[in-house]
């Protein structure tokens, strides 16, 4: 029997459609939550990725703040766009589409935007906050996996989680997720120095593949029944290739297929981080009226 697929088209879809009625709350006590984007550069899949952002603000009726700098910009000339949506009260969250061009410090953008609007998760107050377990907007894609397990029963407290990749947006966030008690996985994080990456995979319930490697994982590798969610993204010949071979659905329980699975879950979470930061925001004014 195939595998169960993880779909994230139609999870994200659901879930945007839950958010649409908090948004009408909020718009309706004069809190219409705003998302900001910046894009640097000409990139194709860096301008698809903000366009779906910001359709997704339309479909669930948040307001769209969209910046554009041209590829020449300046470190000084996004700094400033920062410091603009920082300070627009119609702006309740924002992102800084990453990767930024070369010779502009990605840390250095991130460490300047306003940490109560960061819709991304990914500033360093932000992170901290992770890694302390206190509360605070969190990474987009990790929280979509967390949540796609979560929507389909796929157990995640005790479960072998193995994780390919330990960049700054997935992976390394993941296994700071998946380890709170709340989630209560057993999480090895695997990467580029790991020896035998094929003995962990073959011994996980879990397997989340985020290291742009097409292919990596191939069925044989793979325990069966588990879960295996592809968010590999590399291009091939102009088109999305994930990290999951083909034939990993023959012998897994469940998959979540890259395109259709994490990549539509993230933005989802990234509408959920705005709405709840706008909740937040909300909140303390109600507090202090
Ligand atoms: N500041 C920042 N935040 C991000 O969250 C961020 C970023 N920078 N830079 C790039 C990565 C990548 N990313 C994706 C989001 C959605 C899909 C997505 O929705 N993909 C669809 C369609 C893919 C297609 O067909 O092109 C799918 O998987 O079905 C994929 C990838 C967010 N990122």
């Amino acid at each position: 029997m195939p595998a169960t697929i993880l779909d994230g088209k139609a999870t994200a879809a659901a879930i945007r459609a839950e958010l649409t009625e908090r948004v009408a709350v909020l718009a309706a006590a004069g809190h219409r939550p705003g998302l900001g984007t910046l894009l640097v550069g000409d990139d194709p899949g860096s301008r698809w990725y903000v366009n779906a952002k910001h359709s997704d603000c339309a479909e669930v009726g948040i307001a769209s703040i969209q910046r554009e700098l041209p590829a020449t910009a300046t470190e000084a000339d996004v700094l400033a766009v920062v410091a603009e949506l920082n300070a627009d009260p119609g702006c309740t969250g924002y992102i800084v589409q990453l990767p930024l061009p070369a010779g502009i410090e990605e840390s250095r953008v991130l460490e300047a935007m306003d940490p109560a609007k960061d819709a991304d998760g990914l500033h360093p107050v932000n992170l901290g906050r992770l890694v302390l377990n206190v509360p605070g907007p969190l990474p987009c894609t990790p929280v979509g996996i967390v949540e796609l397990l979560r929507r389909y029963g796929v157990p995640v407290a005790g479960a072998e989680v193995v994780i390919i990749g330990r960049g700054i947006t997935v992976g390394r966030p993941l296994g700071l997720l998946l380890t709170r008690r709340t989630e209560n996985a057993t999480v090895t994080l695997c990467h580029t120095g790991t020896r035998d990456l094929a003995a962990h995979v073959r011994s996980a319930d879990v397997v989340v593949a985020a290291a742009g490697v097409p292919g990596l994982i191939t069925a044989g590798m793979v325990k069966p029944g588990a879960a295996v969610l592809d968010v590999g993204v590399s291009r091939v010949d102009g088109k999305i290739a994930g990290d999951v071979a083909k034939d990993v659905v023959d012998v897994a329980g469940h998959v979540a297929p890259n395109p259709g699975g994490v990549g539509p879950m993230t933005r989802a979470m990234l509408l959920q981080n705005v709405v709840l930061a706008a909740e937040r925001a909300a909140a303390l004014e109600a507090l202090s009226a």
